[in-house]
This record gives structure tokens, C-alpha cells and sequence, in this order.
């Protein structure tokens, strides 16, 4: 694989001598949509905020580009998308994102254009001009994740994006990731939806205890089948180990002539993983 855009190796980070991460290891690859999942209190936010450039380790090491970097050049080339999105209420979306991108150097009139069109794209036009006081929760969300991509980042850093957010907006955040990722961003995602990451992300990164483990590679997956006539306490549930193995099994079935009503993944490799890892909690 080629060099990672962001590499960081042994990140530590403590708050008044408690320890949040103890040792995180993250490789982010351009175009590729890395989750990272992890029990509350397990250190994801505080790894993201040092990944950005805005929380300074303990202990570890971040290149960019394979190189050893200040945080004003890797905040230069960051998105970052806080998980709750404090917004200037009495300003407007398109005054926050002109703010930001003066921030990044933008001109007023580079801002103005950046704003409009990314306002298109999260699908806030209607508010453009319109006091953020007025924006629902799920709104000001999109509002943030304009706001992460005002400075066209090369890396893209993203804490829990999608709570808030209703289910069409959901879908077409995952949709905007992936091209964003298909341009060449090496985006980053952490998320306690399971299903959503598994379907969004190409490579996972668990968070337990201040330290990340990659997961191992994919588990088999459960698939519900029932017959149609069946009750639903009939049904049984076969495991797989793909969705070419289940479209294999699905044929036969047919094939056999049974009549199948229901046919249904029921768990992700990445929440036999996770429940795993939690599975010493108390
Ligand atoms: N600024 C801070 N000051 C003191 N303690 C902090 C600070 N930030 C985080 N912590 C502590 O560090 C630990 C990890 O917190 P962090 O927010 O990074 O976890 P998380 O995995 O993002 O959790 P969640 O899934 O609940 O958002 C927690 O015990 C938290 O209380």
C-alpha cells in the first residue's frame, strides 16, 4: 500500500494524570473511509482531537505525507467535524462558513462561493441566509460537516457525524464520504452505529481502553431465512461467511423450490467483533 496521508504511532494523551489514550496506532490512506468504534470513554474523541492538531499528545508520533508535521500544517490540511456543532446563533450558515474559510485564508469572495456550494451539497440552501439559531439539531450537523470541508482537506476527520442526523441524511452522508474518499480524502469516522460503519467504511479501527487494535479479518455473518407461511418464531438463522456464499445458499434454496419470504443479514462480522470487546464490562 502507498505511504499513508496521516500516520500516527503510540499516541498518548493524559487529563489530570488520568490517562484517556494510551496507545493508539492509526494509518489513514488516501481514498479509503477508515471507522473507528469503541465503547463510551474509550478515547476516540481525545484521538481524533490530536489527529487534527488541536490536542497535543503526551507521547507518540503523527507524520503527514510520510514526514514529521507542525499542527498548523496538518490543521491547514484537516476537516474536522466536532460531534456537537456549536454554532454563532445569531449568524447565519453562509456568515459561519465565510468565518471559517477566512480562517483558512479564503478570500470573501472564495468563501462566499465555497459556502454557497457546499450548503448545496448538505442541503441547507433554504437556510442560507436565515439565523443558525433556527436550524434543528441534524441541521446544525450538516452545517458541520460543511464547515470540515470549507478548506478542501486532505484528510477528514469526522466524531460521530451522523447523530442528529434523519435517515435520508444519513444515507447521503455515507453517499458524500465515499466520493469525497473516491477524490482522493482519506477519511476518518467514528460512529456507536455498527451497521452503518461496517456499510460506509473500508477499513475499521476498535478503540478499547485508550489503545486501538485492527480488527481481525472479516467474521462470518448470520443471515434469518424463512419460508413464506412460516411464523416468524420459525425461521432459522444459518451463518455465512459472505454475501457471495449467502446469494449461493439463497439460490440452492430456490432452486429446491422452496418459497423464501424473508432473508435477512443479521449480524455484521463488525458487531460479533465489537461484542467481543466488550464483552468484560461491567
Ligand atoms: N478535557 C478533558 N478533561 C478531562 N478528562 C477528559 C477530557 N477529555 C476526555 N476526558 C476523559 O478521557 C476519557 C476518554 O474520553 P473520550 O471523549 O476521548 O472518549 P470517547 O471514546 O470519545 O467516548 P464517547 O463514545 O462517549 O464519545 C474519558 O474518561 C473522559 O472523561
Amino acid at each position: 500500500m502507498t505511504v499513508p496521508v496521516l500516520q500516527a504511532s503510540g499516541l498518548a494523551r493524559s487529563f489530570n494524570g488520568h490517562y484517556a489514550v494510551t496507545a493508539a496506532d492509526v494509518a489513514l490512506h488516501a481514498g479509503r473511509v477508515t471507522g473507528l468504534v469503541g465503547p463510551n470513554g474509550a478515547g476516540k474523541t481525545t484521538l481524533l482531537l490530536m489527529l487534527a492538531g488541536l490536542l497535543e499528545p503526551d507521547r507518540g508520533t503523527i507524520t503527514f505525507d510520510g514526514a514529521a508535521v507542525e499542527h498548523a500544517r496538518l490543521r491547514a490540511a484537516t476537516g474536522w467535524m466536532p460531534d456537537t456543532f456549536g454554532t454563532w446563533e445569531s449568524l447565519t450558515p453562509r456568515e459561519i462558513l465565510v468565518a471559517f474559510g477566512r480562517l483558512y485564508r479564503l478570500s470573501a469572495r472564495d468563501g462566499d462561493g465555497r459556502a454557497r456550494e457546499l450548503l448545496a451539497q448538505v442541503h441547507l440552501e433554504a437556510f442560507t441566509d436565515a439565523p443558525a439559531s433556527g436550524l434543528s439539531r441534524g441541521q446544525k450537523q450538516r452545517l458541520g460537516l460543511a464547515r470540515a470541508l470549507m478548506n478542501r482537506p486532505r484528510i477528514l476527520l469526522l466524531d460521530e457525524p451522523a447523530s442528529g442526523m434523519d435517515p435520508r441524511s444519513r444515507i447521503e452522508l455515507r453517499m458524500l464520504l465515499r466520493t469525497l474518499a473516491d477524490a482522493g480524502t482519506a477519511v476518518l469516522v467514528s460512529s456507536h452505529i455498527l451497521s452503518e460503519l461496517d456499510e460506509m467504511s473500508d477499513d475499521i479501527v476498535l478503540m478499547q481502553a485508550g489503545a486501538t487494535q485492527i480488527p481481525p479479518p472479516a467474521q462470518r455473518v448470520s443471515w434469518r431465512i424463512r419460508r413464506v407461511g412460516e411464523p416468524a418464531d420459525r425461521a432459522v438463522t444459518v451463518e455465512l461467511p459472505d454475501d457471495a456464499a449467502a446469494a449461493q445458499y439463497l439460490a440452492q434454496l430456490i432452486a429446491a423450490g422452496h418459497l423464501i419470504a424473508e432473508f435477512t443479514r443479521v449480524g455484521t462480522g463488525l458487531e460479533q467483533v465489537y461484542l467481543g470487546l466488550d464483552a468484560d464490562r461491567t
